[in-house]
């Protein structure tokens, strides 16, 4: 009986002899004879091996791009099957926010598909590296490669590979670091290498949850976000652009960029805070829409103070007014310096941004103005098709304060929220000045007290308002009390006029 030692040591001797002729082959056959009989060689071996496989290298094309189907591999992979793998490689991708986890180099992982197992391993091919270049070494080139049963072959090249790159490009949109985007003034595009966008990465935490507002309108907004984020065949079938604009009016501290925030998290979508008093014209304005990204909220916030209905633009924040400006230009004209230009976005230049042709590019957008005063707003911004869905941020109503409540001091009841409840029907209070007066003043200040606090500055709310109601009921009382006074002035003076005439008639007969 033949020894384990003996077995190895005749499979040793077929190696050696086999790799012995491979090298000879290498060697004394010419490059043609030997390309044809490899051709042979692989064919043989393809009739006899029923497995195919596809390989998906990570940069390919003519200018060295990281192959997208690569990436979503990656991305499916560490979602999936990498759980099963023993040897994973953390890896920080561009745009993540989190790691990557995939499996390793020569790793392999099953996985199954309709009832149909695949093999997917990593490898990398190292590159040759000519000792006499003076170029930098090429970099390795990785790849995933897929194995399967080639009955298997029509299911895996029509719908698996799909699958897997539509997961897969899920997984990175679920993953990517979201950004926050503002608009650079044009003079500065050059310098930002055309870019005419910056960005940070959007860390706002606001989410619906903590978004207080009244329940159904909350949900009723949800629904109306997720319908849209599903809407690609519903937009596409009735013939609509893939956009949505919503409008948020209300007074100040009500919520409205809050809501903002909790829009772009709930849809995982970046925000682009379009600042309209930096954009020169309605050309630039076009150039800024064209650059912005798919699955995105673009922002005008107090749209009322960008633009007025003449279509020329004021800023909230102008502190001249518009005579100091006109002086202040006429000075440095004076002076010989060039008039500014005037910026010229029209009302037209912003209706077609929202609608026109251009707005269509990308799809996937959502369109938001925030103001203080939608009485000021031109009815055509506004009307539903611009402004699909208009909503109003109002003051806290009890179910608000709940909110906060529970995002501020932790409690869903108590005694004092009775008392809470019948002042907030009474006055009007934004959730900004509640939340202000339910935050603990100091470490030890517990939530009976900051509840104390808010009833306090409830009821003072409430007594100033009665206030500067008596106020401004006595000052009309003694404006019309001025207009009584002076018409029977007018009367008595028209009375003497005529008492005169009729003197003056009496005299002359
Ligand atoms: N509805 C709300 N839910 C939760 N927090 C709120 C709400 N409204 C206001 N706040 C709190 O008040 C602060 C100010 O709110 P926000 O900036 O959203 O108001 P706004 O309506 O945009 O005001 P403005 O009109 O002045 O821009 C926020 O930081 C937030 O903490
Ligand atoms: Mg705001």
């Amino acid at each position: 009986m033949t020894t384990a030692f003996e077995l190895w040591s005749h499979l040793g001797s077929v190696a050696a002899g086999l790799m012995f002729a491979w090298a000879l082959f290498k060697q004394y056959f010419p490059p043609q004879l030997r390309a044809y009989i490899e051709g042979y060689a692989h064919k043989a071996i393809g009739h006899a091996y029923p497995y195919i496989q596809i390989t998906f290298p990570e940069i390919s094309g003519e200018r060295l791009e990281r192959c997208e189907a690569y990436s979503a591999i990656q991305n499916y992979l560490s979602a999936s099957a990498s759980a099963r793998a023993t040897r994973l490689k953390a890896e920080s991708v561009k745009d993540s926010k989190s790691l990557v986890l995939s499996m390793d180099e020569n790793e392999e992982v099953v996985d199954e598909f309709e009832g149909v197992k695949v093999w997917w391993s990593s490898s990398v091919a190292v590159s040759r590296i000519s000792m006499f270049s003076l170029q930098p070494p090429p970099e390795d080139r990785r790849l995933y490669r897929l194995t399967f049963h080639r009955s298997h072959r029509e299911l895996i090249t029509g719908s698996y590979i799909k699958y897997v790159l539509v997961k897969g490009k899920a997984v990175a949109a679920e993953n990517r670091q979201r950004k926050l985007f503002t608009n650079n003034p044009s003079s500065n595009w050059y310098y930002y290498k055309a870019s005419k966008w910056s960005h940070v990465a959007f860390e706002h935490p606001a989410t619906f949850d903590t978004l207080a507002m009244e329940p159904n309108k909350k949900s009723e907004i949800m629904n109306d976000l997720l319908k849209f984020r599903r809407g690609k065949e519903y937009y596409e079938r009735i013939g609509k652009a893939w956009k949505r604009g919503y409008l948020l009016y209300g007074p100040p501290g009500t919520g409205k960029s809050t809501m903002i925030a909790a829009m772009a998290n709930f849809l995982n979508y970046d925000v682009y805070d379009l600042e309209l008093t930096t954009v020169k014209d309605n050309t630039e304005l076009r150039k800024l829409l064209i650059e912005t990204s798919a699955k995105s909220i673009i922002v005008i916030e107090d749209i009322d103070c960008s633009l007025d209905l003449t279509g020329q633009r004021k800023t909230k924040k102008r502190k001249k007014d518009d005579d100091e400006e006109k002086a202040d230009a006429v000075k440095r004209m004076a002076k010989g310096g060039e008039e500014s230009k005037d910026s010229k976005v029209t009302l037209s230049g912003l209706l077609n941004f929202i609608d026109g042709l251009w707005s269509a590019c990308g799809g996937e957008r959502i369109i938001v103005f925030t103001t203080n005063f939608v009485e000021r707003l031109d009815p055509a911004l506004i009307r539903r098709g611009r402004m699909d869905k208009h909503i109003e941020m109002s003051y806290c109503c009890f179910e608000s304060f709940k909110v906060l409540a529970w995002n501020y001091l932790g409690v869903e009841s108590h005694p004092l929220f009775a008392t809470v409840r019948r002042l907030l029907a009474e006055t009007k209070m934004t959730p900004a000045d509640v939340a202000e007066n339910l935050m603990p003043k100091s470490d030890d200040e517990n939530e009976e007290a900051c509840l104390e606090g808010l009833i306090e500055a409830l009821q003072k709310a409430k007594e100033d308002a009665r206030k500067k109601s008596e106020e401004e009921e006595e000052e009309k009382a003694a404006a019309a009390g001025e207009a009584e006074a002076t018409a029977a002035r007018a009367m008595t003076w028209e009375e003497g006029q005529l008492k005169l005439s009729g003197m003056k008639e009496n005299a002359m007969h």
